[in-house]
């Protein structure tokens, strides 16, 4: 790490004081370690679960002893039991833990921060309690939306979100008139330090400090200066949470820096961070097969909705525009895309207007799409940091693109089918890093499809 990096990690001692409130009183609870089904539970929660949360599961939400208001909207969401994140982390969150949780895809992690935070906030007009950051534009649509899910009997809760590539004078015009200001602000983090730095937003009041995809926001250098920047400008005193399905021990200690003696949830047998209803096979073919194949795919299989990931805008589009005229109706979602267009086809993905949607990695992690049981690596997923690296750290990294991408398909514990294409020496070993990674061989996709059946639901 150069000393530059390193300076984007170190705070005063100051700078992180255990404060009074519950964090505090946290920070002074024994550390101990608790399994807890497949995850590794340590720091506050662990030293409590022993006695308390930690291996009994709370198999109802009303057991979490939650404010009327939020019960009413977990009831209409149709959620009927806590998924096991949320079982571990919601009991010490509430109380003002602060958090570093890992988690397979798809099991509930939003749920966690925004319950969490809105069964603590202490609405005052005009001033802004929860920020939660996160690394792209439409995953910051997608919390904001949970949040106005949740709210739906907390009237009082103003949430906004605020990303780049929209129109500033918006966000200033909402952040100047106490009727609009809000008191939960999801962003991305460039235009977040914009409306910071130009004083139209405060942050002297926030709380809740949250970080969704925390590996992408810190790893990547430049996110994570703006995360510090901004995270340097909220009170001292305030409670950090911090979600991934992939926490590298590199990464670990860099989300530590920002939190005091966090309940921290790791799932360190990397074998179980597959998904249980997720089938995995690799088709091994010449560039040149890819478009035919696919046809195939699509052909053959009986599916709701398919996510299709490649390398570059430019595919997106090449492939987009062959679908279409090979009679397959897709959209493509992209950075190349003006915003408004590229939330407008999220928007008609996530309503079945389309049922194959082309992307590239903006679409990779966290974004939820119930009827997503088909994920195609038609370009092998890379590492962002050090794309086509022969290193293990680079294949690492691939590896993690890799999980996030298919997580796509099989949410909630339901079924779905993921098929890499595997064209390259390259492609070849970020197959084998996947396949150490889950200590599992994904076999070839079976001719014709035949014996896939992915329709079934399925259950955590
Ligand atoms: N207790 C629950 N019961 C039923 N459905 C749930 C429950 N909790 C969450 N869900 C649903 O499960 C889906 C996945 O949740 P979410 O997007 O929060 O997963 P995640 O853990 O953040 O995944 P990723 O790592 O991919 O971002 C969502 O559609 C959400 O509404």
């Amino acid at each position: 790490m150069s000393a530059g990096e390193e300076d984007l990690i170190d705070y005063s001692d100051e700078e992180i004081q255990p404060t009074d409130g519950a964090a505090a009183t946290d920070a002074t609870a024994t550390n101990g370690a608790a399994k807890n089904g497949d995850s590794n539970v340590t720091g506050a929660g662990a030293a409590r679960g022993n006695s308390s949360y930690v291996g009994i599961h709370t198999s109802s939400f009303r057991d979490l002893l939650l404010k009327p208001e939020i019960m009413k909207a977990i009831m209409d969401c149709g959620f009927e039991h806590p998924s096991q994140v949320q079982q571990t982390c919601v009991p010490q969150a509430i109380v003002g833990t602060d958090v570093l949780c890992q988690a397979k895809s798809g099991m509930g992690k939003t749920a966690v921060f925004v319950i969490s935070t809105l069964q603590q906030i202490d609405v005052v007009a005009g001033e802004a309690q929860v920020l939660v950051m996160c690394h792209t534009r439409e995953l910051a649509y997608q919390i904001k939306n949970e949040y106005n899910r949740f709210t739906k009997y907390m009237p009082e809760v103003k949430t906004a979100v605020f990303y780049g590539g929209t129109d500033i004078k918006e966000n200033e015009k909402m952040l100047a008139n106490k009727e609009t200001y809000p008191n939960v602000v999801v962003a991305t983090p460039g235009r977040l330090n914009a409306l910071v730095r130009e004083k139209k937003l405060r942050l002297g009041s926030i709380k809740f400090f949250v970080l969704d995809e925390c590996d992408k926001m810190l790893d990547q250098i430049d996110m994570r200066r703006d995360v510090q920047d901004i995270f340097r400008v909220t009170p001292t005193s305030k409670q950090v949470m911090m979600f991934s399905a992939t926490l590298s021990q590199a990464t670990r200690p860099i989300c530590k820096k920002f939190m005091r003696n966090p309940l921290e949830i790791y799932v360190d047998d990397e074998t179980k961070l597959s998904l249980d209803g997720l089938t995995m096979y690799v088709s091994r073919l010449s560039e040149s097969e890819k478009n035919r194949r696919l046809n195939d795919l699509l052909d053959e299989l009986t599916y709701n909705q398919v996510i299709i990931f490649v390398k570059s805008t430019v595919r997106a589009n090449e492939l987009q525009r062959l679908l279409v005229e090979c009679n397959f109706p897709a959209t493509a979602v992209h950075s190349g895309v003006t915003q408004d267009e590229r939330i407008k086809r999220y928007q008609d993905f996530k309503n079945f207007k389309h049922r194959i949607c082309v992307s590239t990695d903006v679409f990779g992690r966290g974004i939820d799409i119930e009827r997503i049981n088909v994920a195609v690596n038609y370009d092998m997923p890379d590492s962002p940091q050090n794309p086509g690296g022969s290193d293990k750290e680079s294949l690492e990294q691939a590896a993690d693109t890799y999980l996030h991408r298919v997580g796509r398909a099989g949410r909630f514990g339901t079924k779905g089918l993921a098929v890499s294409f595997v064209s390259s020496e390259r492609d070849e070993a970020v197959i084998k890093a996947i396949e150490a990674r889950f200590d599992k061989k994904i076999e070839e996709y079976p001719p014709g499809g035949v014996g896939i059946d992915i329709m079934g639901g399925g259950e955590e």
